[in-house]
């Protein structure tokens, strides 16, 4: 199994990034979906979300209001470190026990938004680092994903800068451009990682 750590800024393009790595045949483990279904309706994780932040972090279905959620620990370092203290090791064992029953000459993608942030480079046989100008993540937030650009500025500035992220970094994926470029070279990149993981010419059409 060849373990690949996915990481970028948000915004980068990192879910861009794996959706086509997944095309090509890598398992993909994403960290953000994980870390929605470990605070779901009725999980402990949400019980202790609640435990911590208050009852008015629930929607009146009993979800976790998201914004709300973000409100608070966007803004607030100390706030966001008890959030991620209750959900990283959640999001941890959960990505284990897929990669388990993934079968021994996967390639196995871990898409890690705070990779950098919480330490995790060295689980990794490779490190994939997605990489674009902070305006390039401004642009596509603001524009793409319609956020304030207050909040997109906010969450930039919550997460590691880009060189952290570069000197991390095995192989560095350029995704200023157009998402055709993007799949070239992510040609050369899955070339690399069948190389590396021992596989034989890609013989997929
Ligand atoms: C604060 C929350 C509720 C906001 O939810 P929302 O639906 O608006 O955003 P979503 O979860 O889709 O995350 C979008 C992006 O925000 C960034 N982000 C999320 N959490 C964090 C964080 N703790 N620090 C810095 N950036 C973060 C990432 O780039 C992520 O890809 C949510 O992000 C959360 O629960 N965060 C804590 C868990 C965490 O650290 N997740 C990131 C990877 S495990
Ligand atoms: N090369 C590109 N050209 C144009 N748009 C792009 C490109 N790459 C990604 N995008 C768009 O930019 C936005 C952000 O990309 P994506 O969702 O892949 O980022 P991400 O790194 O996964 O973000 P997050 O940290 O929030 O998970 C999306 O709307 C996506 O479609």
């Amino acid at each position: 199994m060849l373990r690949v750590g996915l990481t970028g800024g948000i915004g980068a393009g990192k879910s861009a990034v794996s959706s086509r790595l997944a095309a090509r045949g890598a398992i993909v483990i994403d960290s953000d979906v994980l870390a929605r279904e470990v605070v779901a309706s009725g999980t402990d994780g949400l019980a202790e979300v609640v435990a911590a932040f208050g009852p008015e972090v629930l929607t009146a279905d009993g979800e976790m209001d998201r914004p709300a959620v973000g409100r608070i620990v966007f803004g607030d370092a100390e706030a966001r470190r008890r959030l991620e203290a209750i959900i990283h090791p959640r999001v941890r064992a959960r990505a284990a026990e897929i990669e388990a029953a993934a079968s021994d000459d996967a390639i196995v993608v871990h898409d890690i938004p705070l990779l950098v942030e919480t330490g995790q480079a060295d689980r990794f046989d490779v490190v994939l680092v997605v990489d674009v100008p902070a305006a390039v993540q401004l642009e596509r937030l603001t524009q793409q994903r319609g956020m304030a650009e207050s909040e997109a500025e906010q969450r930039i500035a919550s997460q590691a800068t880009r060189e952290q992220r570069l000197a991390v970094a095995d192989v560095v994926v350029e995704n200023a451009g157009t998402l055709a470029e993007l799949d070239t070279r992510l040609d050369e990149v899955w070339t690399t990682l069948r190389e590396r993981a021992g596989h034989g010419p890609d013989t997929k059409a």
